[in-house]
């Protein structure tokens, strides 16, 4: 896999140390997501990241070469505060101006506007936009250079649902192009539907950093009960399939160390001569996982 971002050991102190340390890779073609409460230091990453902000230790390699010059920013598209458009320009007109700031050729604006839904509406003036088509237009903006990367900051902020999931979709059908696209959110909702890989953030140092997929990825677990409970719970353990066997209201709770279905279980159970009166197969959301990280 290609890699386009490298971070190591990232710091930044201000007054105290608002970004700890931090180190993760960024694979060509995924989504990422840089999850973690107000105040965790996304947007100063970010901001280190893209030179505006700067560290006070660590380093970081765009594509390989160390920090971020002008030919590596021509690579990227960020949208870390809301732009600066024209209120009373259309929007048509307001990206022909940041075509020229960025030297881009116009052709490239329909083709943004459609990407972004917004082909039809090009001629209206932005402040008659809704919000979600304002961040829409943003996302527009940040990829009229074509970049290889796009940065965002919180892209559904203020969002109805039906404007969030249109951000959604946009983000996979620029993912699918082959865009790497990293995203700031203290939404665990939206890094579980719209990242393939989570870089959790707490108070500046990042607690976890890998897919989506192996942060959930226990094997899960057996909320199941028998007539017995206490003669169940001794043979769940004669098993040697479980990690922890525990008792939770009136349920006993077997959290899954050996792949098993529930079938499989079930006949083992009655093998044994166990019957059981409840049995279902569990698996832990991403915001268990999420608050068992943080707790430690
Ligand atoms: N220029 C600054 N001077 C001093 N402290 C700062 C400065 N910029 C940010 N901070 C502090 O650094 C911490 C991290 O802020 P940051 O904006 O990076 O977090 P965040 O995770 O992006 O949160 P949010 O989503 O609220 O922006 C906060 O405590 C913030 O107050």
């Amino acid at each position: 896999m290609e890699k386009i971002l490298s971070v190591k050991n990232l710091t930044k102190k201000f007054k105290r140390v608002v970004v700890n340390n931090i180190s993760f890779d960024v694979e060509k073609g995924n989504v990422y997501g840089l999850l973690g409460p107000n105040g965790s230091g996304k947007s100063t990453t970010f901001g280190m990241l893209l030179s505006t902000i700067n560290a006070t230790s660590g380093d970081w390699f765009w594509f390989g070469e160390k920090g971020t010059s002008t030919q590596t920013l021509k690579k990227i598209g960020a949208i870390i505060e809301q732009p600066n458009f024209y209120p009373y320009l259309s929007a048509e007109k307001n990206l022909e101006i940041v075509a020229e700031i960025k030297n881009v050729p116009t052709s490239r604006i329909d083709e943004v506007l459609e990407v972004v839904g917004l082909l039809e509406r090009k001629k209206d003036a932005f402040k008659t936009y809704s919000l979600g088509m304002k961040q829409r237009l943003a996302i527009a903006s940040a990829m009229l250079n074509s970049p290889q990367v796009l940065i965002l900051d919180e892209p559904t902020n203020g969002l109805d649902p039906e404007g969030i999931i249109q951000i959604r979709e946009i983000i996979a059908e620029i993912a699918k192009t082959g865009t790497t696209i990293i995203i700031a959110s203290h939404l665990l909702d939206e890094i579980e539907k719209i990242c393939s890989h989570v870089i959790v953030l707490k108070d500046g140092a990042a607690l976890y950093s890998g897919s989506v997929e192996a942060m959930t990825n226990s094997k899960g677990f057996f909320e199941l009960n028998a007539e017995n409970p206490e003669n169940l719970i001794k043979n769940l353990s004669e098993l040697n399939l479980f990690s922890s066997i525990k008792v939770k209201d009136h349920l006993i709770i077997a959290q899954i160390s050996e792949e098993i279905s529930a079938k499989e279980l079930n006949q083992l159970l009655v093998k044994k001569d166990i019957y059981l009166s409840h049995l279902i197969k569990k698996k832990e959301s991403l915001e268990t996982q999420f608050l068992e990280l943080v707790k430690k």
